[in-house]
Formats: structure tokens, sequence, C-alpha cells
């Protein structure tokens, strides 16, 4: 056997968190740099290398404690990008043969059809007791959304009622799993023919049907099995599964998430909670009925070329959201096609068009940047050494909050809300923190299952008493 490597990778792939680090370090700094430290002087003071009881205490008080979710939450392996990579990564697994497991309620016999066909690497497997899926509850009691035709993207999900921003849209169960990443045969077809034909086995037809019925952008051959596998290609959701510390990503297709159309200025995006198997769509903006609800299929902040370049090669089409082809004035639409001699020397609708993405692709740059420079900025602002303004850090939040929404992303600013929330604590001001926490929590993106109740409850606790968060009185100011 020739270990190869299948990949999926896409929204549908990768990890978005993942996938806004890799861009990051292809991007220059510049823009925000004046946020950070410029010479040693700068610097915070460094710690004695033996340091006294008194500085002890100090160093207690000040030594950086987790600010919890959203900013310190623990991140999945990275993804793997080649064949090398896989069969390291996959070799430090232990080499975990694959099994394909039907998910089923308690109350299902063995025979049973199951709700879901999952391909899985046996360290996850083994980890994950086949004692039955409980149904799903916390389902919204009526979807507010039907699967419509939509022009020129085939199917789509579209509102048929008014969504408020973070309200939950749906709750989903993938009805298959696969890794995606494999090792193969020399012929990956082939390899996959078998494990294909099992895990639809364990199948309703009528789910096989469905899943047969979706979109597939891949070229069909006359192998078995290449239809399946670009429907596969074309619709899996990423999913994780941290029970294994190597191989965590998963990706799942779903009857109706994966009729969500690309957007890069999305409306909705998903949560995937492994615990209960079930992934939560939710709103990134208010939805008004008969809207189409998007996804992203990208990592957010990537250029307008690069991310036509993507989605034509993983999913085949050209993107026309509102970011890839601004809208441009009538008037000035109307000068260029009516009067010759104003047209050189006005506005054209093309040099307004390049402006508006070069802005977008310069806000998109600064955005994906923030967000890599924002721990190293907290370290250096949030102790009472600092040199920093201690405007400093709310200022720099603020203004990313204000780039955000320019690129149409109003609410779904979690780690800005809670860096400024934090910054707040730093400087001892509880209303601060009170408002800028409250934002966090109605914003509702903790995510589903236990790991959100827990994310809401602590931010709860702090809200409740401001001086219990983690970075109270950090500047010395606060009455730590
Ligand atoms: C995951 S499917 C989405 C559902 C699909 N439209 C359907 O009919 O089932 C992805 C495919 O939908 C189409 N698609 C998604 N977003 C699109 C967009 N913004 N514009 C045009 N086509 C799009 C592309 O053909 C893409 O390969």
């Amino acid at each position: 056997m020739r270990r190869g490597f299948l990949n999926r990778p896409g929204p549908f792939g990768s990890s978005k968190k993942a996938d806004d680090e890799d861009l990051c370090s292809s991007m220059s700094k510049a823009a925000i740099g004046e946020y950070l430290p410029k010479s040693n002087s700068d610097a915070p003071t460094r710690e004695p290398t033996v340091p006294s009881s008194q500085q002890k205490s100090k160093e207690r008080n000040t030594k950086p404690r987790s600010l919890g979710w959203p900013i310190d939450t623990p991140r999945t392996a990275a993804q793997v990008e080649s064949v090398d990579e896989f069969v390291a990564v996959y070799a430090k697994a232990g080499s975990p043969g694959l099994a394909i497991r039907g998910c089923r309620h308690p109350d299902a016999s063995p025979t049973d059809p199951a709700f879901c066909a999952w391909l899985s690497f046996s360290d996850v497997y083994s980890k994950i007791p086949n004692i039955g899926w409980k149904k799903l509850l916390s389902t919204p009691s009526s979807v507010p959304y039907r699967i419509l035709p939509v022009n020129g993207a085939g199917l789509g999900m579209v509102a048929t009622r008014a969504i408020y921003a973070g309200e939950t849209i749906n709750i989903e169960r993938p009805v298959f799993i696969s890794p995606v990443a494999l090792p193969t045969y020399d012929n990956l077809e082939d390899s996959l023919q078998d494990i294909y034909k099992i895990a639809m086995g364990v199948l309703d037809p009528r789910t096989v049907a469905a899943i047969m019925s979706l979109s597939n952008c891949k070229p069909v051959t006359k192998h078995p099995i290449s239809k399946l596998r670009g429907i596969i290609d074309t619709n899996t959701l990423y999913c994780s599964f941290p029970q294994s510390e190597y191989l965590p990503h998963y990706g799942g297709v779903f009857l109706d998430m994966s009729r969500c159309n690309h957007s890069c200025i999305p409306n909705a995006t998903w949560d995937w909670d492994h615990c209960s198997l079930s992934m939560q769509l939710r709103a990134l903006q208010p939805i008004r009925e008969g809207e189409e609800i998007t996804l992203s299929y990208l990592g957010h902040w990537q250029s307008r070329s690069e991310r036509q370049r993507e989605l034509k090669t993983k999913y085949d089409f050209t993107c026309t959201c509102p970011a890839c082809e601004p809208a441009v004035s009538t008037e000035t639409q109307t000068i260029a096609s009516s009067d010759s001699t104003t047209k050189s020397k006005s506005t054209t609708p093309l040099s307004e068009k390049r402006a508006a993405i070069a802005a977008s692709d310069s806000r998109r740059k600064i955005i994906i940047n923030s967000k890599i420079l924002a721990d190293a900025l907290w370290k250096n602002w949030a102790t009472p050494t600092s040199t920093q303004p201690s405007t400093k850090l709310i200022e720099f939040h603020e203004r990313i909050l204000q780039l955000r929404a320019e690129e149409g992303y109003h609410h779904d600013s979690e780690d800005n809300y809670a860096y400024l929330a934090h910054a707040c604590a730093a400087l001892g001001d509880e209303q601060g923190f009170k408002r800028w926490a409250k934002k966090l929590m109605e914003w509702r993106a903790w995510g589903p299952g236990q790991t959100g109740a827990d994310r809401r409850m602590t931010w709860k606790r702090w809200v409740e008493d401001p001086t219990t968060s983690p970075a109270w009185g950090l500047r010395g100011t606060g009455t730590n």
C-alpha cells in the first residue's frame, strides 16, 4: 500500500481559526504596527532572575491569568496541508485503522438504519462509546427557512421569516462523516469504493437518495463512486473531534445545511458540537424574510482575488457577493455612459469598483493582522509597568470593530468585545466591563452543548462581580 492523502479542505473543510492563522503569516503587519512597542524601552520591565518574596507576591498578582473564552480557548491541531504532513501526524497517532460506525438513537436496534454513517479513525472511535446518540432536543420549534432555487446558485436556504442576529436557525446532525484526510491505496477511487459502499449501506435508502441529490461541483467519471465522492467534496462542513490529539479533523455532509450557498459577507455561521454530534447554524446578522441564508466557505479575510481563486478551484463558481462585486453609484454610471468628455475626467464605474475592492482588501488585511497582534498587544499593555497609554488597547479594538462594520460584519466580533471588556477590567472600570461583557453575551456566540453553557456561565459570573474577572486591576488602577 502506498500511503497517499485524500484531503478535503473547504468550509466545508478546514478549521476557521487555522485558516485565519495561515493567512496572517503571509501578510504585512505594518498597518497596525503603531500599536506595538517600538523599542526595548517600550517593553515591560523584565523580572529579576531570583525574585524576592515581595516581588514574588507582585508577580503572582500580575501573572497573566487566562482570559477565558473567546480569547483563550484550546486550539485544535493544525490542519495538515501535504502528504508528508499527513503521513507524520498519522504515524504519531499510531497509524489508526478506519472504522465505519452507524450512529443510531438509543432505542434503535442494531439492524435499524442509522441516521449517520461515520467513517472514523479508531483513535476517535475507541474514545466515544457506541451507546446511541440521544435525540436532538434543542432544535428550534419551527425551522425559519426553506430550501429553494436561488438565482444562479442552484438551490439555497431562504429565510421564511425575519431572523435576529445571534439566533439559532437550525441544529442538525450530519448524515455522513469522514476524516478530511485518509490514507489511500494507489488508486484513490478503488480504495474508497468498498468503504463508501458499506457506509451507505448503514443508512436508510431515502437518506442515501437525499445525499445523492446534493450538488456536485466535481467532474463525474465512469468510476462507480465518482459522483458520491464529488458530492462529499462539495458539501462537507468542518467538524472536529478533540478526542484525537493528532487527527481531529473531520467533515460532515448535511441534508439542509449543505444547501447553504457562499457569501464573502455571510449572514450565518456554524458551530459544531462533537458531544451531541450536531451542527448549529446561527445568524451573524439580522436576516429578512425571503433573504438567502449564506455561509462563508473560506477563512473570512482573504483578498478578493484570493477568494475568487479558492472558490473557483474548490467549488467551481465565481462569487458575485457585494464584497466581490461592489455596487457602483448610479450617478457615476450615468455620467460615464452619457457624456464621454466628462467620463475621462470623472470616476468611472470601473475605477469606482476597483477603489471599493482595494479598500475592502485593505480593511480585511488589517482585520486579519489584528487577530495575531491582539495577544501581543494585550500582554504588553495589561501590566502595571506598561508604558502604553491606558486608552491604547481600547482604541485598537474599537478601530477593528469599525473596520469590521465597514466590511458588513456588525455583530460577530466576540474577540474584540472580550478584549474591550478585559481592558475595562484591567483599568478597574466596572461599568465599562459590564457594557462590553453584556454585548458579548447578547451576541450568543458561546456555541452549543456543555462547552457553550460553561462559557456563558463564566461570563455571567464575571458580570455579576467584575472584580472576579481575570484582568481586574491589571493596569494597577483597580482594587487589586
Ligand atoms: C455546498 S453546495 C451549496 C448548495 C447548492 N447550491 C445546491 O444546489 O445544493 C456548493 C455549491 O453551490 C454553488 N454555490 C454556492 N455558493 C454560490 C454562490 N455564491 N454563487 C454561485 N454558486 C454558488 C456552487 O455550485 C457550489 O459548488
